[in-house]
């Protein structure tokens, strides 16, 4: 079945003074109707970058050089503007980074959802005023709440209430940035199953952009691995997360505590990502991995390992060996990045 959204060879630049920071730089993964996906990576790996430049909300020094982005049968990056106004908020919807630049603070949150009811979906105020209720209950906000102001509700209720507001035409995509970062473990394990309930129910798809595994492996079916502006591993959330095969994804995995459960030693993975500036050649993350060889000076290819996981990194092929090692402390010590 063809993919909902299918991201080729995708690239990003900012035009800065210094020259054309690559914050995307070739990135590549499919989005199946109805699954939740994790776009992973650390601050600065172009996460953001990819999630905005995919909703067409970008800052005019960024630039799509490069690939596509097939939404139901469209290229997103070839959009006019009037093409991207009728998709937005119907088909694709987005949940920016804080609650706060979702909802209006001088206007109440129910009116917000009402002026998009009827001004975008075109419904009557009676028929709007039935579904922007109808839509608190979905994401578990009390109805009566309609009539309160952003700065009344807390962050996590910010939360649902711009979540209600990307769902409020029923999209089949929705694209949220860091959707739980500012919040504590309870409440963003509160708003993840909120986030997993709408998928079922509603058969939603949507893009979860976190720095944070434990957050893809409590609410994704699929991740994607970002690692200096590329897709470095991809595929079913269970395979990836318990069989990494990318070193990088070995590392994150040790780096994060679990959602569910604490305890088991966090091995940070030394220094820090490349400037994207003038990013290196070959693997980008060679400088940081133990697991680095002569062959790392050149670029590895995403290639799949099996049908539905995919991975670019030389020594794929022995990644059930390289795996015990990434999960000792000593292996990452080892580095000097
Ligand atoms: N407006 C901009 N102009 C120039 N460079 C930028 C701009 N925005 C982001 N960048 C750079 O692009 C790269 C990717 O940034 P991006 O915010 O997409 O990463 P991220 O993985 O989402 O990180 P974070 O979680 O910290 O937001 C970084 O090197 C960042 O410094």
């Amino acid at each position: 079945m063809a993919a909902l959204l299918s991201v080729r060879d995708l690239a990003v630049h900012y035009a800065t003074a210094a020259g054309p920071v690559r914050a995307v730089d070739g990135a590549n993964f499919d989005v199946p109707a109805g699954s939740i996906v994790g776009l992973v990576g650390e601050s600065g790996c172009g996460k953001s970058t990819l999630g905005r430049a995919l909703m067409g909300v970008m800052p005019r020094s960024a630039s799509i050089p490069a690939g596509s982005a097939v939404f139901e049968g469209r290229d997103l990056v070839a959009l006019s503007a009037k093409e991207r106004k009728e998709l937005l908020w119907r088909r694709l919807s987005f949940v920016p980074q804080t609650a706060m630049n979702a909802l209006d603070p001088v206007q109440r949150v129910g009116a917000q959802l009402m002026e998009v009811l009827t001004e975008r979906g075109g419904l009557s105020r009676q028929a709007a005023a039935e579904r922007a209720a109808a839509l608190f209950g979905l994401v578990g906000l009390d109805a009566r709440r309609l009539r309160d102001w952003p700065h009344q509700f807390s962050g996590g209720m910010r939360q649902r209430a711009s979540i209600a507001l990307a769902l409020a035409l029923e999209p089949a995509l929705m694209i949220a940035d860091e959707p739980v970062t500012a919040l504590d473990v309870i409440v963003q394990r509160q708003i993840l199953d909120v986030m997993k309930e709408l998928q079922a129910r509603l058969g939603l798809a949507m893009i979860l952009v976190t720095h944070d595994v434990a957050v893809v492996a409590y609410a994704c079916d699929r991740v994607v691995v970002m690692y200096a502006g590329r897709v470095v591993e991809s595929g079913p959330v269970r395979a990836v997360l318990e069989a990494p095969l990318h070193p990088y994804t070995m590392g994150l995995m040790n780096a994060f505590p679990d959602l569910d459960r604490a305890g088991g030693e966090l091995v940070p993975i030394e220094g820090s990502p490349p400037s994207l500036l003038n990013p290196p050649a070959g693997c980008r993350f060679a400088a940081r991995c133990p697991f680095a060889v002569a062959r790392c000076a050149d670029d590895p290819p995403l290639v799949a390992e099996s049908p539905d996981h995919h991975a670019a990194c030389w020594r794929v092929s022995e990644a059930t060996e390289l795996r015990p090692k990434a999960a000792q402390a000593a292996t990452w010590a080892s580095v000097v990045a």
